[in-house]
């Protein structure tokens, strides 16, 4: 979501399911994977983590940039901002010359459908007052984003292509699999809201979500630590967001980009999963096809070892990379920390070893407190992480499956911190609408 993620490559219709030469030099691992083990019982999972811990790839992830947010931030949006889990509000219809692409989501939540719209370039021009550095709420890979007003009052994030992004990879196939995103609608995912092409100007429209990014959430950017609590339920919206990816219909859709800073959180610590740029349609799911590409995308430090090897792509890709989130929202630590020792660089090897010798404690965000909740909390996560970190894809459980260990894991961790655990209640009357429960 950064640009301080080193993501490889950008979607590229045109190796879709063929061999073609990469038009990006594909990552490569510098070691080899060795086998899982079974992770069923205590020992064996001792073990899947020694096997783990010994295969990881080396690669840096550079520090991330913070965004200008002075402007945006401003009481103009404040006042009009979109009910966070809800966009907006009018019927406002819209003509337009140009190319808008919209969707048509039947069950839609929302009271607007901006995806069903048609954007003009002038709203998106005076929405932005005319792509100001004021309303720049960020840069990536794709472009830039900006913070923007439409006419009927939605707040919108606008991501405006830079060129070399649109001449390489916005062709026909591209617009294709943005209908299908565009009809992907979940209260854990930023809503896509539509497509403008104009002249030069290729632009994405999503969703408006105002609390920063995971990550910036575990560097302690907005001042307030993530208790574990928060942390759970964040695990939890991101496990229900991939988990409908890959149930949506009878194709379905791998992330393939699933890290920190691509998960966006609401005023209430709801999580939204954001960045569908490298997302695609999964192969026939009856076939029991995968994918083969040429080119691996995603982003250094959660590449699934299988796929970098195979380059086949599957469902359990995002999996693995929700491993390495999971050992995230437990450590605090990015999955590649440069400038640590040479035990500690690799998070999710040194926690995994950590893990196996039954020192999951010490792994521990130091910003946390170690509670009964906690302790218990932290090794059940750390399990599963394991489990999902599997080298073999076989061996990985499911995202839904995911979700339900993590329910679990959530339930006990209620009962364990009990009437200690007052704050809970308060953010808890925000998330039971959608949960298990
Ligand atoms: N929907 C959104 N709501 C609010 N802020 C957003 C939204 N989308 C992006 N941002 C902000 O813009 C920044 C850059 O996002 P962007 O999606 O362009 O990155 P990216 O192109 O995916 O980067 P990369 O390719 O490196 O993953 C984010 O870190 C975030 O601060």
């Amino acid at each position: 979501m950064t640009s301080s993620d080193s993501s490889y490559g950008r979607r590229n219709p045109s190796s879709r399911s063929r061999r073609n030469t990469p038009d990006r030099i594909p990552y490569s691992p510098s070691s080899a994977y060795s086998e899982a083990s079974s992770v069923r019982s205590r020992s064996s999972v001792a073990d899947a983590a020694r096997s783990i811990a010994g295969a990881f790839v080396a690669c840096f992830t550079p520090p991330e940039t913070k965004s200008s947010r002075s402007f945006v931030d401003s009481e103009e949006f404040k006042a009009h901002s979109v009910k966070s889990d809800a966009s907006g509000a009018g019927s406002e219809r819209r003509r337009s010359s140009n190319r808008g692409i919209y969707a048509n989501p039947n069950n839609s939540t929302h009271e607007r459908e901006p995806a069903s719209e048609n954007f003009t370039i002038e709203e998106i021009y005076k929405a932005t007052r005319n792509f100001s550095p004021s309303f720049k709420i960020g840069q990536g890979g794709f472009g830039t984003v900006y913070k923007g007003r439409l006419a009927d009052g939605t707040i919108v994030a606008i991501k405006r292509a830079k060129k070399s992004v649109y001449d390489k990879h916005l062709g026909v196939e591209f617009q294709s699999e943005i209908r299908t995103l565009a009809q992907v609608e979940h209260l854990n995912l930023v809503k896509f809201y539509g497509f403008l092409e104009h002249e030069d100007e290729r632009i994405v429209l999503v969703e408006y979500v105002p609390n920063g990014t995971l990550r910036a959430h575990l560097d302690c950017q907005h001042g307030n630590i993530l208790d574990l609590a928060a942390r759970l339920d964040i695990a939890i919206d991101v496990a229900h967001a991939i988990t409908y990816l890959h149930m949506y219909t009878d194709h379905p859709i791998i992330h393939r980009d699933i890290k920190s800073s691509n998960i966006l959180l609401t005023e209430n610590l709801r999580a939204k999963v954001a960045d569908f740029g490298f997302a695609r349609l999964a192969a026939d799911s009856d076939s029991g096809a995968t994918h083969v590409s040429t080119q691996v995308k995603g982003t250094a430090g959660y590449l699934d070892p299988e796929y970098l090897r195979t380059y086949q792509l599957t469902e359990k890709s995002d999996v693995y990379s929700f491993g390495v989130l999971l050992v995230e929202l437990v450590t605090g630590r990015r999955p590649i920390e440069a400038k640590r020792e040479l035990k500690e660089r690799i998070t999710t090897k040194w926690a995994m070893k950590k893990f196996a010798d039954g020192d999951a404690l010490s792994t521990l965000d130091p910003r946390l407190e170690r509670s009964a909740g906690n302790n218990l909390a932290i090794e059940k996560l750390l399990e599963l992480a394991l489990q999902c970190l599997a080298p073999r894809r076989q061996s990985r459980p499911s995202m839904r499956r995911c979700a339900e260990i993590l329910w679990g894991i959530r339930k006990d961790y209620r009962e364990l911190s009990g009437t200690d655990f007052r704050s809970f209640s308060t953010r808890s009357q925000r998330s039971t609408t959608t949960r298990e429960e």
